[in-house]
């Protein structure tokens, strides 16, 4: 980006000058200048962006990121205003071989006040590694598919909620935060259709033990702004909408569809990643989560406050797709580089 703008200053003032309500300057830390748009829409006019690329995104790249890379990637994204960033997960090397520097990159990362680090951590003996490596959130990831919770995590989703219980109650002993995850909650990839009964039935025992928010995983992409509104509406009966996030793949391009639909019905946190990094190791052919910067480009439009820059989260993920050799999956990114291209 920092090239780009040297070598074509006029074109990027152009383009800044023409984005202008869709690219807010940074005053005064995060705060940002945004349209009213959002205060009479019934929209929510501050939307919390759960960043989740150097966990969800590098879990699944085929090469192993050298940490260092993980660490610069996270310390750029810090300076980006992003209220939180996942940052590694406290499982198994043997499954998953690409977060096996989960200790190093805890240890290794600058954290800004403000910001949260939280980890993943299927079971106590991962929460005892995150805590001793320097975690102060953690999140336990279920799913609504049994089968998928087998694969994923080799456990029943009966025993993982078992196993989650442990977790919280050392946490709560702690005063560690606990965010859950409930995967496969618009379909699976071995399950097919999931009733949103069993999401919110699922959501709910992930709430009642103690998690403060409870992410909706739509871990394949395949959901559509229908099904989405058919499963927040049982979710919602059964959790208060302060406590739910939702976690959308783009498989099927519908990803910012449903999460405006999901902020029309008021939830108001969004995890996404930057570059639109990911997938799941444990969902064959899931492409990766909605970029971030298309999720802040679209919030920006809506008029709905993040207190992220877009410019800086395009820089950060400029390092990473430069680092992995990859083309960026963010539309927002790719349209500003393809005027590159024209010029
Ligand atoms: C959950 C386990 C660990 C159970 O693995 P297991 O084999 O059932 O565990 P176990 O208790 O039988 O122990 C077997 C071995 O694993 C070790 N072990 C046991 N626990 C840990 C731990 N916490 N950290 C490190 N090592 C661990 C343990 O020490 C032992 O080592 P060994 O004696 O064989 O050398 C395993 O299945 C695993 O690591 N799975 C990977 C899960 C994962 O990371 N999946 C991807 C993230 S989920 C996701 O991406 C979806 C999400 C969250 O983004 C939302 C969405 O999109 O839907």
């Amino acid at each position: 980006v920092s090239h780009f703008i040297k070598h074509n200053a006029h074109l990027w003032f152009y383009i800044r000058s023409y984005n202008k309500h869709l690219w807010p300057q940074r005053s005064n830390g995060a705060c940002m200048q945004i349209t009213s748009e959002s205060k009479t829409s019934g929209l929510p006019e501050y939307v919390k962006i759960v960043e989740v690329g150097p966990r969800d995104g590098l879990q699944n790249e085929e090469v192993i990121v050298p940490t260092d890379i993980k660490i610069e990637l996270i310390n750029r994204l810090s300076k980006t205003g992003l209220p939180a960033i996942e940052v590694t997960s406290f499982v198994s090397s043997k499954w998953v071989p690409q977060m096996a520097d989960h200790k190093e990159v805890m240890r290794g990362i600058e954290r800004h006040p403000g910001v949260q680090y939280p980890v993943l951590t299927p079971n106590l003996q991962g929460f005892n590694s995150a805590i001793a490596a320097g975690a102060t959130e953690v999140s336990v990831f279920g799913a609504a598919s049994d089968s998928f919770s087998r694969v994923n995590i080799n456990c029943s989703i009966e025993k993982s909620i078992d196993k989650f219980e442990e977790v919280a109650k050392a946490a709560r002993n702690m005063n560690i935060p606990v965010r859950g995850y409930v995967s496969c909650a618009l379909g699976c990839p071995y399950e097919g259709n999931i009733t949103p009964a069993k999401v919110a039935e699922v959501s709910k025992r992930l709430y009642n033990l103690g998690c403060y928010e409870v992410s909706l995983g739509d871990t394949i992409g395949v959901g559509t702004p229908g099904s989405m509104k058919r499963m927040l509406e049982a979710v919602m009966k059964e959790i208060p909408l302060n406590a739910l996030a939702v976690h959308c793949h783009d498989t099927y391009g519908q990803a910012l569809a449903n999460i405006l639909t999901a902020i029309q019905m008021g939830v108001a946190v969004v995890d996404s990643s930057v570059a639109g990094l990911g997938g799941c190791p444990y969902a064959r052919g899931a492409t990766g989560n909605v970029a971030t910067e298309d999720v802040i480009y679209m919030l920006n439009g809506l008029g709905i406050s993040t207190g992220v820059n877009l410019y800086t989260v395009m820089e950060a993920g400029n390092f990473i797709c430069t680092a992995l050799n990859k083309k960026t999956n963010s539309k927002v990114a790719q349209a500003s580089f393809n005027i590159r291209t024209v010029n």
